[in-house]
Formats: C-alpha cells, sequence, structure tokens
C-alpha cells in the first residue's frame, strides 16, 4: 500500500455542502505534488482529509496503514503537517517560539528535543531574530513563515502547503524554493495547493487537477500544461512561457526558460544544417 491513500473519498460539510465527491489518489513518501484547479474545486477539503481534520463520509483515507477514522487529528499530525492557507487561522500563541514549539511539546517530545526542533525550523524560515515577537506584530509573509516553522518542527513525513506563495515577495519565495528542496531531498512528500503556475513547475513534479469536487486529473507537470483538454475544463492557464511558446507555435511542451533557450538553440542548430 502506498504511504497515503485517498479511496474513493467522498466529505459533505455540516451543512450539506459536497466539497469532495469520489476521489482516489495515492502518493509515496519523496514525491512533490502540486493540487490545483478552480476555486471551490474541492482542494482544500481534500487535503484536510489528508491530515484527519475532515473524516470522509464515504470512502477511506490511509495514512502509514492508518485509517483516518480509528484516529484523532492530533495522532495523525504527527505524520502529516498542514499549514493553512491563511496563518491567522493557525496562529494562537503570543510568541513565536511558543507557536513553534507546540507541535513537538504535543508530540511529547523531551524538552531538549523540542528546543532543538524549534531553533532548526526557526532557522530554516528566517524566524530566529524574531523568536520572541508576538506574531501579530510581524507582516504577513513572516507569519506565514511562523506557520512553516509550526510545522517543520514536526518533522512529519508529509509537509502540505496551502497557497505558500500568496503575498510573499522575491525574498520570501526563494526562502520557501529552498525549504521546499530541501524537504524534497529529505524524502519527505510535500504537497502544495496553489494558484500560482510558476511556482507548481519550478519546484513540483506531479500535478493533481481538480475541477467540481473531483480528480481529473493526475500526471506529470508537462502532461497537464500541455493537455489543453484538461486546461480548458478546469479553467487553468499555461504557465506563462509555455503560453508563449504556444502563440509563437514552437511545437513544443516548454514550461521554464531553460526549456525554451534549448528548443530555439535545436531549431537554429536545424535551420544552420539545411
Ligand atoms: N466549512 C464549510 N462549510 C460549508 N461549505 C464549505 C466549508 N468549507 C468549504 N466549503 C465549500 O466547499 C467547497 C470546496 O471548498 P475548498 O476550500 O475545498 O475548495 P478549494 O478548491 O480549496 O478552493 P480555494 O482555491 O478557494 O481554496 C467550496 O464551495 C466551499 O465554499
Amino acid at each position: 500500500m502506498s504511504y497515503l491513500t485517498l479511496n474513493d473519498v467522498t466529505y459533505r460539510y455540516p451543512n450539506g455542502y459536497k466539497a469532495v465527491d469520489g476521489v482516489s489518489m495515492s502518493f509515496e513518501k519523496g514525491e512533490s505534488v502540486a493540487i490545483i484547479g478552480q476555486n471551490g474545486a474541492g482542494k482544500t477539503t481534500t487535503v484536510k482529509l489528508m491530515n484527519g481534520l475532515l473524516k470522509p463520509e464515504k470512502g477511506d483515507v490511509f495514512i502509514d496503514g492508518w485509517n483516518t477514522k480509528d484516529y484523532t487529528t492530533a495522532q495523525i499530525s504527527k505524520k502529516v503537517g498542514y499549514v493553512f492557507q491563511n496563518p491567522d487561522d493557525q496562529i494562537f500563541h503570543n510568541d513565536v517560539y511558543s507557536e513553534i514549539a507546540f507541535g513537538p511539546k504535543n508530540q511529547k517530545l523531551p524538552p531538549e528535543a523540542v528546543k532543538e526542533n524549534v531553533m532548526k525550523a526557526a532557522e530554516r524560515t528566517g524566524l530566529t531574530p524574531v523568536l520572541e515577537e508576538n506574531p501579530y506584530n510581524l507582516p504577513y509573509s513572516l507569519r506565514k513563515f511562523v506557520t512553516i516553522a509550526s510545522v517543520l518542527a514536526m518533522d512529519t513525513d508529509v509537509i502540505i502547503l496551502d497557497e505558500p506563495t500568496a503575498g510573499q515577495d522575491p525574498a520570501a519565495l526563494d526562502r520557501l524554493a529552498s525549504i521546499i528542496q530541501s524537504l524534497i531531498g529529505e524524502k519527505k512528500l510535500v504537497m502544495t495547493i496553489t494558484h500560482d503556475m510558476e511556482f507548481v513547475v519550478n519546484h513540483f513534479e506531479r500535478v493533481i487537477v481538480m475541477a467540481d469536487r473531483r480528480k481529473i486529473a493526475d500526471k506529470s507537470k508537462r502532461e497537464v500544461f500541455w493537455d489543453f483538454g484538461i486546461l480548458e475544463q478546469s479553467m487553468l492557464k499555461q504557465p506563462h512561457i509555455s503560453r508563449l511558446s504556444h502563440s509563437l507555435q514552437l511545437q513544443a511542451p516548454i514550461l521554464t526558460i531553460d526549456d525554451m533557450i534549448q528548443c530555439l538553440q535545436q531549431k537554429k542548430r536545424a535551420q544552420e544544417k539545411v
């Protein structure tokens, strides 16, 4: 069995609204996966089912052999860390250190290990100088890193980042990129929900597309971003460079500037031969 599996999962909110309908997907540690789709497609609901914040109405979610129905959210959060879309939905301590320490303390780690995890997470997220600050005195961008640090400090096998690039400046985006790359290097399963297609092509390999509560595609980023049927159905756009290469009729599944350079060089060499 895969490390994380959703098996024909349906979820309905208490008001009766069905937000996820018959969704199946499975993941291994070491994968990098982006879940994309229009607002309301069911992405956030799907990942909340992965970390036990929500339990399926139908179907099953398995994490490392556990059926989430049989475990509490606190137990599951030792394996799956979820960084909320809005940091203000997650932060509830009066200082950054306590906020980051909450998870490892809950995991009943000894005090020295709690401190070590907090300091390491703070270092990775650039928060070491503000550990004593009230998170609500920090700008939005740093509050987002407080929530990321809180999840990193739990050292979970799965890390899910919900809209991590929203409101971030270029320096913060670089920091985020290096955190993601190092997590993938540590063989964590790293997942994101995002509307930022450039972020997807730069850091994630597998792309799951959701539309109208269902999964409509699950393949490599190159296959997804050059499948016009899927893009139309999900009302998504290609990354900028792919759109440019498409309008220039370059006839190559370009995703990055490097792809574009390579393609143009090949065309130039072919012309020189003629
Ligand atoms: N607590 C709730 N009660 C009732 N309906 C909800 C609740 N939370 C979300 N929904 C609805 O469920 C649907 C799916 O929401 P979800 O947040 O999973 O979508 P999403 O694809 O993540 O969208 P976004 O990109 O806007 O975050 C939406 O129509 C939303 O309004």
